[in-house]
């Protein structure tokens, strides 16, 4: 399923949040929003999710815009996992995960076999199935990180958008849940800040800096040391360690204290610098 935003823009008290992204999801690809502290990558997710309602832009399904679309449709098809999904209450996690199944029963109906294979199933793809009975408060981080993207298959929508799903979890657990997540040959978008994974999982990338698009294109296009260097602040060098693979970017430098956004005005030379060279 296609998903496409136009001009899209948002205000918090007065203040311009995003302003007039375009953006287009397509089916089997992977879509990375990237940009620094504060660009709107998750304020973007949510106007994509519906959760935030845009203060101008257009944004479609296969065309069709979101204003007509049922709210109980909606969540059959888009599934967000949002950064920080807390719950208060004492739950075990086959529970947490069988949220995921609420947008697909009736008012009334309970939990039927067909979602308690749905939930297994969903626990299985994301390797949590040893989890299901754990307490959800007991669960590490990346534990509980893991477990919110078996809710978000379990939900069997057609397009996932997910903000930094794998910033708790462990190199082996990133590689792992990208995987999983490309391999479901959904819509997929997918806020991240390790430019490596990006590379290396998305078919295109917008980058954001201060609410706006300023780059969009396959990863390899571009993510330059220029546009590294421009939008994070970053010396980085390109390496091609192969020549069909996706770039890897070893970062050399923060350019931050020099830009003198650290308390010291960081103009004076580095305290910690050897003086050799
Ligand atoms: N409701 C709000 N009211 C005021 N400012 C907001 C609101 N929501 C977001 N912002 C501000 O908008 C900017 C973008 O926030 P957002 O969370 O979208 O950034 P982000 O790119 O996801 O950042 P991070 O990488 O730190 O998660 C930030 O400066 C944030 O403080």
């Amino acid at each position: 399923m296609r998903l496409e935003a136009k001009g899209v823009g948002w205000s918090a008290g007065g203040t311009v949040i995003i302003d007039g992204i375009d953006v287009t999801a397509v089916p089997g690809h992977v879509l990375g929003l990237l940009g620094p502290n504060g660009a709107g990558k998750s304020t973007l997710m949510n106007v994509l999710a519906r959760l935030v309602a845009p203060d101008h832009g257009e944004l479609s399904l296969d065309g069709r815009d979101y204003s007509q679309w049922g709210r109980r449709e909606m969540a059959r098809t888009l599934v967000a996992v949002q950064q920080q999904a807390t719950t208060e209450q004492d739950v075990i996690v086959e529970d947490v995960i069988d949220l995921g199944r609420i947008p697909h029963r009736g008012r009334w109906s309970g939990i039927s076999r067909h979602d308690r294979g749905v939930v297994r199933r969903a626990a299985r793809q994301t390797g949590v199935e040893q989890l299901l009975q754990r307490h959800w408060q007991s669960l590490s981080g990346g534990e509980q990180q893991r477990v919110q993207i078996a809710r978000a298959f379990a939900q069997e929508g057609r397009i996932m958008l997910l903000d930094e799903p794998t910033n708790h979890l462990d190199i082996a657990h990133q590689l792992d849940m990208l995987d999983r997540v490309r391999a479901t040959g959904l819509t997929v978008v997918v806020a991240l800040h390790d430019l490596n994974l990006a590379a290396a999982y998305c078919d295109e990338v917008l980058v954001l800096q201060d609410g706006r698009a300023v780059h969009y294109g396959p990863p390899a296009r571009v993510l330059t040391a220029e546009v590294v260097r421009e939008v994070y602040r970053v010396e980085v060098r390109v390496l091609h360690p192969d020549p069909d693979g996706p770039p890897l970017f070893q970062y050399l430098r923060s350019d931050i204290a020099a830009a003198g956004e650290d308390a010291g005005g960081g103009t004076g030379p580095d305290p910690g610098g050897d003086g050799g060279g």
